[in-house]
């Protein structure tokens, strides 16, 4: 179907129902009359294009009743649900990320999410007077200027409600994962000190809608994996999440950090050329990318922790040398990362915890080798929609595990990265070593269950000691310990699909 055919022609077609986001019921004393809103994915100008349908539907229109029957069976709603309904008790935000994924953010919420929500009465409005009241109907509309955007608005967000409003915040994302992980450290972060009040109950958690239009989308596909019917794209699902989805607390995680660990970002700057009188510096009007560095004592996060060729890998693909390369830079990275196979010094312990007659007890096993190509915690199935890292792993479980394997060539770690995008088969995966003592001995790729995971570098050479959290990348110093653990505490909540049947973590 085009994308640019206008919304609410073709009213006597039913949409296929991959397509369809919700039907909506028309309060009408006569009829039994529908609105169909569907989702038109297309191509203009060789980029991906979005248009919301509308189409008008009774059931006195001849021969489809039993299709619409099922679409409504599947989809109906009767209006707008209670946590898009902003209010005395309620506020509802809208962050466009314009970075994100390839840039489509902005696209779609113009085409597609701005004009559904106004179907429903809800327009967009500009930002309420600090502690005034919100207009009704309305929406708080945030388009990222900069890196920092979204962890403004949440820690913004956060100095709102430690001011005791009790209100609770809906915040629809249209962004990756970067944009939650954003929302979850400004606004646990700013929380950190809190036992009680509005951080530990579950009422006034923030809750997050995402519309998946990033590049990996690891918490929208880990979250979105067992939804078995009916069909849809990504963003289809993401408009029925929101539209018709449920509450559930959403799990995290907290890495923390040894004294000296700093965050490494790139941006652009421009050259300035000193001449000794600050009045005629020349500026290079050619941007160059600049490493900027922040101390940092922790970070929480939801998709993953890692250190090894994980980390390598999205730390060397940021950096200035590999950003020219654009979207081929993953790839010519990994080609690098595999020819040299480094085996990373460290020490790893797991954490669990055991049950005894006592109760609960906490022990550290250390893993049983000093060198390492991959060490990876996620409380996750998937990083990317086919690329699922660790199998066990179910949506909202609460668990962290554990996947890592010992030194080996580029030829096996392409082997197992292979096997995880074939359903995860990688955790089942031994061959033949060659012992140090040079009898024949087993390894494999190691996956636990795991309370908390202690990795302590030895690495001289800062370039092998970057550690990833979400995408953030952290340089450790040589020596030091990150510690990575689960987080009772639940900081957010995020809506999941509302036809399938999640268990949630006790
Ligand atoms: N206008 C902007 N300028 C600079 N950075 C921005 C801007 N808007 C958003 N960002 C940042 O860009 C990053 C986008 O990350 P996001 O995760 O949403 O996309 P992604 O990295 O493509 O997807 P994923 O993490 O799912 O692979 C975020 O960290 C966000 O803060």
């Amino acid at each position: 179907m085009p994308a640019d055919s206008p919304a609410g022609q073709d009213a006597a077609k039913l949409p296929s129902p991959e397509e369809v986001i919700c039907v909506l019921k028309k309060q009408s004393p006569t009829e039994d009359s529908y609105e169909i809103f569907s989702l038109g994915q297309g191509e203009k100008d060789g980029k991906p294009s979005f248009a919301l349908r509308r189409s008008p539907y009774s059931r006195s229109d001849d021969g489809e009743n039993e299709a619409l029957e099922h679409l409504v069976d599947n989809f109906r709603i009767d209006g707008l649900p209670a946590h898009l309904q902003p209010g005395q008790g309620r506020r509802v935000h809208v962050i466009v990320s314009t970075n994100s994924g390839t840039g489509l953010s902005t696209q779609f919420y113009d085409n597609v999410l701005a004009p559904l929500l106004k179907a429903f009465g809800l327009t967009a409005s500009e930002e309420p007077e600090q502690g005034g009241a919100e207009q009704p109907g309305s929406y708080r509309l945030v388009v990222t200027q900069d890196a920092g955007s979204v962890k403004d608005f949440s820690r913004n967000l956060a100095a709102f409600d430690r001011n005791g409003k009790n209100i609770e915040h809906t915040v629809v994302l249209l962004s990756g994962d970067g944009g939650v992980v954003d929302i979850l450290n400004g606004y646990a972060s700013d929380n950190d000190d809190t036992t009680s009040g509005h951080g530990a109950g579950t009422q006034s958690q923030p809750l997050i809608a995402i519309l998946p239009l990033g590049t990996g989308n690891a918490l929208f596909h880990s979250l979105h994996k067992i939804v078995k019917t009916p069909a849809a794209s990504d963003l289809t699902q993401g408009l029925r999440t929101l539209l018709r989805g449920r509450v559930a607390p959403l799990p995290s995680f907290k890495a923390t950090f040894p004294e000296g660990s700093r965050t490494i970002t790139y941006s652009e700057t421009s050259n300035t050329t000193p001449t000794g009188n600050d009045s005629d510096n020349t500026v290079d009007p050619t941007p160059s990318l600049g490493e900027q560095t922040e101390y940092v004592s922790h970070l929480y996060g939801v998709v993953v922790a890692s250190y090894g060729f994980h980390s390598q890998l999205v730390w060397e693909s940021d950096t200035p040398e590999y950003r020219k390369h654009g979207a081929k830079r993953f790839q010519m990275v990994a080609g690098e990362l595999l020819k040299e196979s480094h085996a990373y010094q460290a020490t790893v312990e797991i954490g669990r915890l055991h049950t005894t007659p006592n109760g609960k007890s906490f022990g550290l096993d250390k893993l049983d080798r000093d060198r390492h190509a991959y060490i990876l915690a996620t409380p996750v199935s998937n990083l990317e929609k086919t690329f699922c890292i660790s199998p066990a792993s179910q949506p909202l479980d609460g668990q962290l595990r554990l996947v890592h394997f010992g030194p080996v060539d580029g030829t096996k770690t392409m082997e197992i990265m292979m096997a995880a995008y074939d359903g995860g088969k990688h955790v089942d995966m031994r061959w033949a070593r060659q012992a140090q003592d040079g009898k024949e001995g087993e390894d494999g790729v190691g996956y636990d269950e795991v309370h908390e995971v202690r990795v302590t570098t030895h690495e001289e050479d800062a370039r092998w000691r970057k550690v990833c959290i979400d995408g953030t990348i952290v340089e450790i110093p040589s020596g030091g310990c990150m510690v990575i653990s689960k987080e009772a505490k639940r900081h957010l909540r995020v809506l999941v699909d509302g036809s399938t049947a999640y268990e949630f973590a006790s």
